[in-house]
C-alpha cells in the first residue's frame, strides 16, 4: 500500500462498494483472493463469476446468482468465486479509477498475497477480424502518448501504462491452437469518448469527415496500435504504480477500418466476450495448478 496515512485510520469506508473496515472482517471474506479481474459490466462479471464457479468445481452459493458483496450500492457490482474477485468498473478511466483504489486498499486489509489484476473488456480493432482477442503490450491515450496525464493537487503527473513482458507471454501461451478465435498482442489505444475520441460518425458531434476519420485511424494503425477502449491506460498506470502485476485482455467487437456501428447480435457479442474470458480463466487454473504444487512439494 503506497499510502502510509491509512495506517491512521480508526475505519476505512470503502464507500462504493458499501464495504468498510469496521463491519466487515475484510481478511474474512476476501484473504484467499489471488485474482482480480474488471470489466465494464455488471452482467458480464456476474456470468464470468459463475463460469469460474463451474469451470474451478466450486460449490454455487445459496442464489440463483452469485452474491454481489457491493449490494449496498449500484455504483459497481463485486462477486468472488473461491480465489477470483470479479468487479465491474463502467465506462472510462475515471469510473474504473475509483473503484480501482476501493479494491486496492480491499486487497490490503484483506491481508491477499500475490494478487495479479486483469481487465476482461470490449474494444473496436484495428484491421483485425472482429471476435479476435488482444492482450495489450502498452497503451497509449488519443494522442499516442505511453502514460496516463492525470492532474494531482493542480498539476499533471504522468504514470507509464505498461503489461510487464513475462505475464504477458504467460497469457499469451493460454491461447490454444483449437480456439476458434485469434488472439494476438499490440499497443491498445485508450481513448476519453466513445465517439468523437474514437474518431467516429455517429456521434450527436462531428466536425471532420470520412477522409479525416480514415486518415487518423490508417495513422493508428501505422503506429502498431491493434485496438481502442477506454481503460487499459488508466487499469496499466495504476497497476504500475501500485505495483501490483496487471493485463487486459480485450474482445474486439467490429474492425474500426470498416466501420463505426457495434452489432446488435448480443448473442454474438456475449460468445465474443466469452473469448477473453475463457483466455483469462486459463491461466488462473494453471496458476492454482502451479501454486498447489508449490503448496504440496
Ligand atoms: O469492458 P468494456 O466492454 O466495458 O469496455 C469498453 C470500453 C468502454 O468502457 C465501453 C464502451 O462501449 O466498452
Ligand atoms: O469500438 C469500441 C467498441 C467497444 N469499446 C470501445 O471503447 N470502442
Amino acid at each position: 500500500m503506497k499510502n502510509s496515512k491509512l495506517l491512521q485510520l480508526k475505519v476505512d469506508h470503502l464507500y462504493h462498494i458499501a464495504l468498510d473496515t469496521e463491519q466487515h472482517d475484510l481478511q474474512t471474506m476476501f484473504g484467499d483472493v489471488k485474482f482480480v479481474c474488471f470489466g465494464g459490466q455488471v452482467s458480464r462479471m456476474e456470468r464470468f463469476t459463475s463460469f469460474v464457479i463451474q469451470e474451478l468445481g466450486l460449490q454455487p452459493g445459496t442464489g440463483d446468482t452469485p452474491t454481489n458483496y457491493a449490494a449496498g450500492t449500484d455504483r459497481y457490482a463485486l462477486y468472488k468465486a473461491g480465489p477470483v474477485l470479479a468487479v465491474s468498473h463502467g465506462i472510462g478511466i475515471p469510473s474504473l479509477s475509483v473503484v480501482f483504489n476501493e479494491i486496492l486498499k480491499l486487497v490490503h486489509y484483506a491481508k491477499c498475497t500475490d494478487v495479479t489484476f486483469f481487465r476482461i473488456g470490449t474494444c473496436g480493432g484495428v484491421g483485425l477480424e472482429p471476435g479476435t482477442v488482444v492482450l495489450t503490450e502498452k497503451a497509449v491515450d488519443g494522442a499516442f502518448q505511453p502514460f496516463l496525464s492525470t492532474t494531482i493537487l493542480g498539476k499533471k503527473v504522468q504514470r507509464p501504462a505498461y503489461v510487464e513482458k513475462p505475464l504477458l507471454e504467460e497469457l499469451l501461451s493460454c491461447s490454444e491452437n483449437t480456439d476458434d478465435f485469434k488472439t494476438v498482442t499490440g499497443t491498445t489505444m485508450c481513448t476519453d469518448d466513445f465517439y468523437e475520441g474514437q474518431a467516429r460518425l455517429d456521434g450527436a458531434f462531428c466536425d471532420y469527415d470520412e477522409d479525416d476519420k480514415m486518415k487518423f485511424l490508417n495513422n493508428v494503425k501505422a503506429k502498431g496500435v491493434c485496438n481502442i477502449e477506454m481503460e487499459s491506460l488508466g487499469f496499466l498506470a495504476m497497476c504500475n504504480h501500485a505495483g501490483v502485476p496487471g493485463a487486459v485482455a480485450c474482445v474486439t467487437l467490429l474492425d474500426r477500418l470498416k466501420g463505426d456501428f457495434v452489432s446488435t447480435d448480443f448473442s454474438l457479442l456475449k460468445s465474443w466476450q466469452h473469448r477473453a474470458q475463457k483466455l483469462v480463466l486459463r491461466f488462473i487454473k494453471r496458476r492454482i495448478t502451479q501454486q498447489n504444487r508449490h503448496k504440496n512439494g
